[in-house]
């Protein structure tokens, strides 16, 4: 829009009104209160919020102009809608609506039409008509673009999706953004939808499913202040690196403190050190390797099986069992003559402490014998005698106490995987697990039935979530769902992922039922997101070829109307054309502006041999391997298994031949997941013959 039209000049007045309003609001907080009184240090932490939200109001205070009118109400209503709210100081009115308010759902809902538009707030519904649906850009205190998305009585064709393309077409660093000012109608439903429910998202790559998760969060936050803490959120990632890669969007959504965590670390802490990961712990690598033929995969499958509610059903039962007949009670006999029954002390076990889990109920017992012992020490007159006796005593409770059975997660686990007790358990997951059980070893796939027998011992601790997000779900297990299930009142989920990407499919799930049968009908909630946002329309079409090579059923991912260059599918006539090709691609993308340029190969062992080969060639790349923690953007060389979650300017498939990525659906995954990394530029590269999965049908 033109700097000099009137509606830029308005536009920019407002603007200069709301910094005056912002800065006057920011002076009246006064300096930070850094004394003793108690009171002062209260109304310390209310302003530092009020700092926090005028900083973030001053850098950038809104995005959107929604022109509303509601039913029975004189006039249209300019609302400004922002990434927090702000009141007028002298006059109490909404001066910039935060974009969670019941009011600013319309701004999103709203896709054109001239219909009645209604909202929800917390004293019934509000009717009304939507007048404008503006778009405006701030950055640096200056009002940039300025895009009328819809204007009632105009001929509003093709405007919607100008603001929205323009923002897609931005180049990438090493963070994922919010998108408050362009969320979109279907995205929305799922960010506000009501808190006790399971939501299971089925979105298609690029659909913005970590980034819808984490605004949810945002979301929950506003609306549900009273109920929900952001210390008791929780988001389960793949990876670290991951983790970091996220980490940019709840800052910036001015949400801090939600715990971000790996289900392996999560785990590991729950179990507090009583157990050891197997060097091989992730247990991945036949998986991914190029040698031999790749294992089968069904319900059977060690860590599907391992995850699977059967196997928790049949863990339940042998707790079970366990916990009828745990305790055998000896009688206790702390010196000659004197015996506490072994009546009495079942008394306390199954009746009195009968409302404790098994290990603190262990624990309250010793204690009680103790303070039995106590007390008829107690009894004795005579001083030496006394202390000759609690002499014996103790030792003999010490020796009694040794005897009493423990409530421990691996010992259980290892005397289920001895051969009687195993019953039930495929013979071949048995043998293989037994062998590094054996070393007290455990793997990752172990990891959510021990934490399941660390609970039913040891209670929740506490621990209860108010929200959980679990990302990438199709890699995550029916009882992993279960247990974090286990630490919550009531459920209140967030289940994202992409069959089409599951390249753990041997410890993750084939159909959403498999994680939603976990919840009562009432709590079950399926989404949809087909519509994808990362990548141009040619990518997302040579995406959509290799989709039905998955074999998940899937439908194609709907691209937005972005279009950028065409894929490429370069062969090579020899190996000794490979580097220089690679060069090539990466000098080429850098003059075009790429930020973030991945060169995917298939293995690990690819991705080293590269990175070497381009350091030496004076390229410096990021590697990234398994362990990574940090995600740093520019040049990286990464193995397809690894760039799930992440995105990047441009990319270069190297080495899409036939065997590195044959018929075959696993590979169809880790394929269809390099491509779908690409936000404006994709190339593909072989040697010998093209990898059969790209083929036009
Ligand atoms: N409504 C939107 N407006 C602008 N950008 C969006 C929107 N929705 C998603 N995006 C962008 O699309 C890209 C993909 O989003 P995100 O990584 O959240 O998708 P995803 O579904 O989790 O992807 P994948 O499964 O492939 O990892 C991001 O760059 C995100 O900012």
């Amino acid at each position: 829009m033109d700097t000099q039209s009137p509606v830029f000049r308005e536009e920019q007045e407002r603007l200069q009104d709301t910094f005056r309003e912002i800065d006057r609001q920011r002076s009246g907080i006064g300096p930070v209160y850094r004394g003793q009184d108690f009171t002062e240090q209260l109304l310390e932490e209310k302003r530092e919020e009020s700092r926090r939200r005028l900083d973030l109001l001053g850098q950038e205070p809104y995005f959107g102009r929604l022109d509303f009118k509601e039913d029975g109400k004189a006039g249209t209503l300019p609302l400004y809608i922002g990434k927090r709210g702000m009141d007028r100081q002298d006059t109490g009115e909404p001066y910039v609506i935060d974009w969670r308010a019941p009011v600013a759902s319309l701004f999103y809902s709203f896709t054109g039409g001239e219909a009645p538009v209604s909202y929800d707030a917390p004293d019934g519904t509000i009717q009304g008509e939507i007048h404008r649906k503006r778009n405006l850009s701030i950055r640096d205190r200056k009002l940039g673009r300025i895009v009328d998305s819809y204007e009632r009585g105009g001929d509003n064709i093709g405007l919607n999706d100008e603001f929205l393309l323009y923002k897609l077409g931005d180049k990438k660093d090493n963070k994922l953004r919010d998108i408050v000012s362009t969320i979109q109608a279907e995205q929305d439903r799922i960010i506000r939808a009501p808190r006790h429910k399971a939501l299971v998202i089925q979105g298609a790559a690029g659909s913005g499913k970590t980034t819808v998760a984490l605004h949810r969060l945002a979301f929950l936050l506003y609306q549900y202040q009273q109920q929900i803490r952001a210390e008791r959120m929780i988001i389960f990632a793949p990876n670290t690196m991951f983790l970091d890669y996220i980490s940019g969007v709840l800052p910036e959504l001015g949400v801090g403190d939600v715990k971000q965590t790996t289900f392996a670390d999560w785990a590991l802490d729950r179990l507090s050190g009583s157990v050891k990961l197997a060097g091989d712990a992730s247990g991945d690598e036949p998986w991914f390797s190029l040698e031999g033929a790749r294992p089968r995969i069904d319900d059977e499958t060690p860590g599907r099986y391992k995850g699977s509610l059967a196997f928790k059903a049949l863990l339940d039962e042998k707790l079970k069992r366990l916990e009828t007949h745990f305790l055998e009670p000896l009688p206790f006999e702390p010196w000659e003559g004197r015996i506490l029954s072994a009546a009495q002390i079942r008394e306390w076990f199954e009746v009195e402490y009968r409302h404790y889990a098994l290990a603190p109920r262990l624990e309250r017992l010793q204690a009680r014998i103790n303070r039995w012992l106590e007390m008829r020490l107690g009894e004795i007159g005579d001083p030496k005698i006394r202390k000759e006796k609690a002499k014996t005593g103790k030792q003999r409770l010490r020796a009694y106490a040794n005897k009493l059975p423990k409530a421990d997660a691996l010992s259980f686990y290892q005397r289920l995987f001895s051969s009687e007790d195993a019953a039930g358990i495929p013979k071949h997951i048995v043998q293989s697990t037994k062998a590094y059980l054996k070393k007290s070893e455990v793997r990752q796939e172990d990891l959510p039935a021990l934490v399941w027998i660390h609970y039913v011992f040891n209670g929740a601790e506490n621990l209860a979530f108010d929200h959980v997000v679990v990302d990438e779900a199709q890699d995550v297990s029916p009882l992993q769902i279960a247990l974090l299930n286990a630490f919550m009142n009531e459920p209140s989920f967030t289940i994202l992922g992409d069959l089409a990407q599951g390249i753990h499919a041997y410890r993750g799930v084939q159909r959403w039922e498999e994680l939603s049968d976990v919840f009562a009908e009432e709590y079950r909630s399926y989404h949809a997101l087909q519509q994808s946002y990362r990548s141009t329309l040619e990518i997302i079409e040579f995406a959509n070829r290799i989709l039905p090579h998955t074999g998940t059923g899937l439908p194609p991912a709907v691209p937005v109307f972005r279009s950028g260059d065409p894929v490429e599918v370069a062969g090579l006539d020899a190996e000794t054309e490979r580097l220089p090709r690679i060069e090539r691609f990466i000098r080429d993308n850098r003059e075009r502006g790429m930020q973030t340029i991945a060169i995917v190969c298939r293995t690990d062992e690819d991705c080293a041999r590269l990175a070497e080969q381009l350091r030496e060639a004076g390229l410096e790349a990021n590697l990234i391997s398994e362990n990574q923690t940090q995600y740093r953007g520019g040049l990286t060389v990464v193995p397809a298994y690894l760039s799930k979650g992440l995105e990047f300017d441009a990319v270069l498939v190297a080495d899409a031949d036939d065997r590195r990525y044959a018929a075959a659906p696993q590979d169809a995954k880790l394929l269809y997941v390099a491509c779908t990394r690409a936000l404006h530029r994709l190339t593909l590269m072989y040697q010998g013959r093209p990898t059969p999965l790209i083929a036009e049908a």
